[in-house]
């Protein structure tokens, strides 16, 4: 997986560039490459003496480059084997995380199914149990869309009216297709691609824009706000009230909120929470909607709790920017009357799946636990004063060595984030790319780049680099890189699906517009010289 390594007790000493640098097939010098072609050099000076004829330098120089050459190969080789080599290592976690979702979901089946025979449904307060309808069913739309919309529930009777205990409830299910023109076309156009009599065309664009009709109502909401706000605190109150009263939607806050929420007055003991971190894991298969107060950041919040399937976001703005909130938490009720009769337009906002791969776990096969980002993952230096040195690979190729600040490895939606402030152009969130952007990089040459979805790339911090790395997720969570140390990025296969105010474009050039008044000019007077 690795790419190729410099030894750290080699010295890097050089002498006249212009004769003793190989240079690669790309045309950038490669490390390992450039110390033994030196070496050998040295070695071929010591053994053939020079005479000083342009024969001997042509010979030296076309030795050099052979030897180079060669090196820059074996390299390339020992790349991409062990990138091969993660990318399976990577195939094999994801299909064990699968296979034990699946153990765990039948064990819960099983469990059900002797529930039902027994003709017991026992109450378990506050830990409504799931199950699927049929496993197959389950299978189908969890794992291919992401999103397990026929899941059933059986609430444990947490609400305190009591004729709710043994309520059965399903989680909503929806469907999303494709807006063509403005109308809500029901079938999924794919990209086709025809290359009848030799002429290569595409159909239907695949990319329009997304649209989400519930086929039966939702049911269980999450509300999910910023902490130390009273207007948040107050508006969440409000709306856990009328969700209940006016909706009658079974409300599930984090335990800090129902806290909150208890403390002002027991009314609300109907609202539901987790207990242990673990349950938040199961939350995609209770909640049918969330419903994010605050800004951005809590934004990416609901988001990072959400390590698979994410169910629909609503995010109401309580922030001061708010590029991914559109909704105005003073038409609250308006918005998400229209949200929960549908269909609503959605943002499929992609993020990034990160793993960190430690320099000492590459034999045994080990990686951290991965991080998925909505915004970026950053590579910079820390507290450390010198520059980062970082090797980067997209699909096993050689992209650059960033010597500068840092590397931001961005999606679409983080582009008018951090990627933004250091030079990344803004795209479409729509957009399936991931942005390479570099901070404040040390060269004239350095431009950002915009690499397509599919892709995987690697960043390595190499072992003659002066210091370690640090990387973070979201601005969070940061973990250091010690050289050797990689972290290996790709697209996710979970998207945060985003409710849009209007549609995704509409909403992105609006944020971009209120929040940070792009290209805001005063208009030229009419007045003035005229082209004659
Ligand atoms: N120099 C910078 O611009 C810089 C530096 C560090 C972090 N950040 C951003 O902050 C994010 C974390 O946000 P937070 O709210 O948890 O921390 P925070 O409270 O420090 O807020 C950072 C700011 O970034 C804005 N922001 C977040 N996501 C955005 C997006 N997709 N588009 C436009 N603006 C966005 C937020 O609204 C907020 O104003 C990181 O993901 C990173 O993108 C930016
Ligand atoms: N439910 C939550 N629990 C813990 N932390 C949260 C939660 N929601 C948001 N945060 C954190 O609180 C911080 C501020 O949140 P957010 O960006 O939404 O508000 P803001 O600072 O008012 O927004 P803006 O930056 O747009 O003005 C972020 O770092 C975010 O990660």
């Amino acid at each position: 997986m690795s790419p190729s390594k410099l030894n750290p007790t080699d010295s890097c000493e050089h002498g006249d560039e212009s004769s003793s640098y190989p240079q690669s097939d790309n045309g950038f010098p490669d490390s390992v490459s450039l110390i033994h072609s030196e070496k050998a050099v040295q070695e071929l000076l010591q053994q053939t003496p020079i005479q000083g004829t342009d024969d001997h330098l042509i010979e030296f120089s076309e030795a050099l480059r052979t030897v180079a050459k060669a090196l820059r190969r074996a390299a390339e080789g020992k790349v991409a084997a062990q990138a091969e080599a993660a990318e399976w290592k990577r195939r094999f976690e994801l299909e064990s995380a699968r296979n034990l979702q699946l153990e765990h979901r039948e064990r819960i089946q099983g469990e059900c199914d002797r529930d039902f025979n027994d003709k017991k449904i026992e109450n378990s307060a506050n830990k409504p149990v799931m199950w699927n309808q049929t496993h197959e069913r389950s299978e189908d739309c969890c794992m291919e869309h992401g999103i397990c919309s026929h899941e059933v529930l059986r609430d444990g009777g947490t609400d305190s009216d009591s004729n709710m205990v043994n309520k059965m409830m399903r989680k909503a299910s929806f469907k999303l297709s494709w807006w063509c023109k403005g109308e809500n076309d029901d079938q999924h156009k794919h990209d086709i691609v025809s290359f009848e009599r030799g002429n290569i065309t595409t159909a239907e664009r695949s990319s329009k824009q997304i649209s989400l009709k519930w086929e039966s109502c939702p049911q269980t909401v999450l509300i999910l706000t910023k902490p130390n706000s009273t207007s948040v605190r107050i508006l969440c109150a409000e709306m856990v009230r009328w969700l209940k009263e006016h909706k009658r939607l079974n409300i599930f806050v984090e335990p800090r909120v129902r806290g909150e929420l208890l403390a002002e007055s027991s009314y609300f003991s109907f609202v539901q929470t987790w207990d242990d971190d673990r349950e938040i894991l199961r939350l995609h298969m209770k909640v049918d909607l969330v419903v994010t107060l605050g800004g951005d950041g809590t934004v990416l919040w609901a988001a990072s709790m959400f390590k698979g399937p994410v169910p629909p976001i609503v995010p109401f703005s309580l922030g001061s920017l708010g590029f991914m909130t559109p909704f105005y938490s003073e038409h609250y009720r308006d918005c998400l009357d229209s949200v929960l009769r549908g269909p609503i337009s959605i943002t499929l906002r992609h993020r990034l799946q990160c793993h960190v791969v430690r320099d000492s776990a590459r034999n045994e096969y080990e990686t951290e636990e991965p991080f998925l980002v909505l915004n970026e993952v950053t590579i910079d230096h820390g507290i450390s004063s010198f520059l980062t040195n970082l090797e980067c690979y997209c699909d096993n190729s050689f992209v650059t060595c960033v010597q500068g600040d840092g590397l931001i490895l961005s999606t679409t939606s983080g582009s008018t984030a951090y990627s933004l402030a250091a030079g990344g152009s803004m795209v479409h969130p729509q957009v399936p790319a991931i942005l390479f952007t570099p901070i404040c990089p040390h060269s004239l040459s350095f431009r950002p780049l915009i690499l397509p979805e599919h892709v995987t790339v690697q960043v390595q911090v190499p072992y003659n680099s002066r210091s370690p790395a640090w990387v973070s997720f979201d601005g969070k969570d940061r973990k250091q890189l010690a050289a050797g140390d990689a972290l290996v990025c790709s697209m996710a296969p979970w998207p945060v699906p985003t409710a849009c105010q209007v549609d995704s474009t509409n909403d992105f050039l609006r944020s971009i517009h209120e929040g940070l008044h792009w290209n805001l000019r005063k208009i030229q007077s009419f007045d003035g010289p005229r082209e004659q």
